[in-house]
């Protein structure tokens, strides 16, 4: 049967405007919850409850032969909630800038773009601006899948009094930007880490050029505008916004180079079903310490998803150890295995719990 474009198109007109109406019946939805939060002082960022909403759609949607793709449904669903959060209250993200950061990014993709985001200098300045109750969340890099911790971000969650309540993961792709694409280049700058990251492309295309670390990627783009020789290793992003060339895209050495990073804030993340723990503690200096607070994690069949040590800075050859694990730490299994972790410890924090990302 042909296809008549006119009669597709008012169907398509009329299929908008039950949207929109649907649109506008939700978001006064979440004005109502918004004052029912109001009223018993509710916070009103639940990111369980997303999460909860997410997998209702998304498990609607399997049913019925979903034709959008499933991440093209969550994107979208990721805006419609942002919008409606955004309603209820007005959500300040700070966040490790400036502008077109991987951090801006990952800050974007958990919390929508109705956000009203905040660039910070460093990790510090991000928990300083939600300590002080300047932003409501903070969003902070704290691994890459290739070259391991941010180990300023760690440090700094030992020390503050805030909690990890979600986490991002991050596909990295990373860009060989530079302003002008004649000229030569004798200077490539970036974040350490990214730098680490495309280490053989580099080496390959620019032998001689001077590798400088900076603060972020986009820094580097900040930078790299300013030098006629110079280029940056960053975003896309960054490369629109600091007007600047893309010379190649995606040179990391590894095609599978994530970055993981934390949403920090003064609420606790309720259960939702598949969460993580984070918390760091200090053993007891005796034989067997390590293994007993292990064979717990086993007893109570708790996977950790991560685990490794940093030096307390406090005394030399000290380490604590940071541990990721699977679950909630309202999950009675996590709780037997924290008390017993307790017992063979001289300091246990819990940095906190959240929806698995
Ligand atoms: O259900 C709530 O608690 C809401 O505030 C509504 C809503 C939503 O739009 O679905 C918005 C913000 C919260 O983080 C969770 C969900």
């Amino acid at each position: 049967m042909k296809t008549n474009l006119a009669v597709v198109r008012k169907n398509i007109d009329k299929t908008d405007r039950e949207i929109a109406r649907l649109l506008n019946k939700r978001a006064r939805l979440a004005l109502d919850v918004g004052k029912v939060k109001g009223k018993t002082g509710k916070a009103v960022y639940v990111p369980s409850r997303e999460k909860e909403v997410l997998k209702n759609v998304l498990s609607a949607l399997k049913k019925s032969k979903p034709v959008l793709s499933l991440q093209a449904i969550e994107d979208i669903y990721t805006e419609i909630i942002s919008a409606c959060r955004n309603l209820e209250t007005p959500t300040k993200i700070a966040f490790l800038g400036p502008w077109a950061t991987f951090t801006h990014q990952a800050a974007m993709k958990k919390f929508g773009s109705s956000g009203n985001f905040v660039p910070c200098a460093t990790p510090g300045e991000v928990l300083d601006d939600v300590e002080k109750g300047r932003s409501d969340f903070g969003v902070v890099p704290v691994e890459n899948s290739n070259e391991g911790s941010v180990n300023v971000t760690l440090d700094m969650l030992v020390e503050t009094e805030l909690a990890v309540c979600g986490e991002i993961s991050l596909k990295i792709e990373q860009c060989f930007l530079v302003k002008d694409p004649k000229a030569k280049i004798l200077r490539i700058y970036s974040h350490s880490h990214a730098l680490a990251q495309c280490r053989t492309w580099l080496l390959r295309n620019y032998p001689d050029a001077e590798l400088i670390s900076v603060s972020s990627t986009a820094e580097a783009a900040k930078m790299a505008v300013k030098e006629t020789h110079a280029a940056a290793v960053a975003s896309e992003a960054a490369a629109k916004i600091y007007d600047l060339f893309v010379i190649e895209k995606g040179i990391q050495d590894s095609k599978q180079n994530f970055t993981r990073f934390f949403v920090i804030g003064k609420i606790a993340a309720r259960p939702s079903g598949k969460d993580k723990t984070s918390l760091v503690f200090m053993i007891k200096d005796k034989p067997g310490a390590l293994h007993k607070i292990l064979e717990s994690f086993e007893k109570n069949k708790i996977n950790l998803t991560k685990i490794q040590s940093r030096p307390t800075k406090k005394k030399a050859w000290e380490y604590m150890f940071f541990v990721d694990l699977e679950g909630h730490v309202e999950d009675k299994n996590v709780a037997k295995a924290i008390k017993a972790l307790k017992d063979e410890s001289i300091f246990v924090k819990i940095l906190g719990s959240y929806p698995v990302n």
